[in-house]
């Protein structure tokens, strides 16, 4: 399984929002012969469920603090309200889709990340096999980002994470990030234009200067990752504006690809 796949990180902050374009997106890019995978979160749904229940949602670098109680939202949430969600909207478009956890067939093989964060789950591998025969069937596998280690805890992993890892294991070229901002803007407080062309020596520099924050940071360190990998080209999408392809490339947003950026600014070559 390689090139002329395509891993879709659907973020929670998004998910309500999403425009109806990217479902029949998602349903074209199959039509074309594309393999599809959606990996996806939920934060702000999780935030909202532990809020009903009396919990308080608590973050260290942007990674949940999840305890037992926790935990349990987060399964509830993630494999269970989103994910079936997602599936439903993918199926109403015309494409077929499957919907799984990292736990499933231990897809996503975590360890425990850091004991002072409970049940957070550190990628130790992916299993992609688990998602070929989905695939060769023409399927769009929806995952939700929850992982399992060798004793069979189950644990939370962040989606950013998730998806690179997966789309690595998958050896895919593109991955795509989609959002609730049009792009990497120029500074983390939103005023400044989004940047339709960074190289991977750009956005550490720009993590290091804090132009880039909060929940761009799992993102930005998602794409540097899978750049390292099979990966050829990393997009920043606007999930709730109308999901823009052409010739299977994404044509708004942010890429961040490996080559020498000639053409800051530009964004006709996008689709190229
Ligand atoms: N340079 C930047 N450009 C755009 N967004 C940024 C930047 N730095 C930080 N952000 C923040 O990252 C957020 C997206 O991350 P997040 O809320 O975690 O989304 P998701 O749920 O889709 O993963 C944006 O809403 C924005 O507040
Ligand atoms: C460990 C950790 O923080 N996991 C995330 C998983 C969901 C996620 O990543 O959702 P977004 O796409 O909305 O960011 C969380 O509990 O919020």
């Amino acid at each position: 399984m390689n090139g002329n796949t395509v891993v879709i990180k659907a973020g929670g902050s998004v998910l309500k929002r999403l425009h109806p374009t990217f479902f029949s997106g998602c349903a074209s890019l199959l039509a074309k012969g594309i393999r599809v995978v959606i990996v996806h979160g939920g934060g702000p749904e999780i935030g909202r469920v532990q809020q009903k229940w009396g919990l308080s949602p608590q973050f260290v670098n942007g990674l949940r603090v999840t305890d037992d109680e926790g935990l349990e939202v987060v399964q509830m949430v993630l494999a269970g309200l989103v994910n079936k969600r997602l599936v439903t909207a993918l199926e109403q478009s015309g494409a077929l889709a499957f919907g799984l956890s990292g736990v499933d067939r231990q897809l996503i093989r975590v360890r425990r990340k850091d004991p002072s964060l409970g049940w957070v789950g550190e990628v130790d591998s992916v299993r992609a096999e688990v998602l070929h025969p989905l695939l060769q069937a023409g399927w769009i596998p929806v995952i939700a980002s929850l992982g399992r280690d060798e004793a069979g805890h189950h644990y939370n992993v962040n989606a950013d994470t998730a998806a690179a890892a997966i789309a690595r294991s998958l050896g895919a070229d593109r991955l795509w990030m989609v959002t609730d901002v049009p792009g990497i803007r120029t500074d983390a407080e939103g005023k400044g234009p989004v940047l339709p062309l960074l190289t991977p020596d750009r956005v550490r520099s720009m993590m290091a200067d804090g132009s880039i924050a909060g929940g761009m940071i799992p993102k930005a360190e998602a794409a540097l990752n899978g750049l390292e990998g099979s990966i050829q080209e990393v997009g920043i999408i606007d999930g709730s504006a109308p999901f823009s392809l052409a010739g299977g490339q994404i044509a708004a947003g942010t890429v961040i690809r490996r080559e020498e950026a000639k053409q800051d600014g530009v964004i006709s070559h996008l689709s190229s």
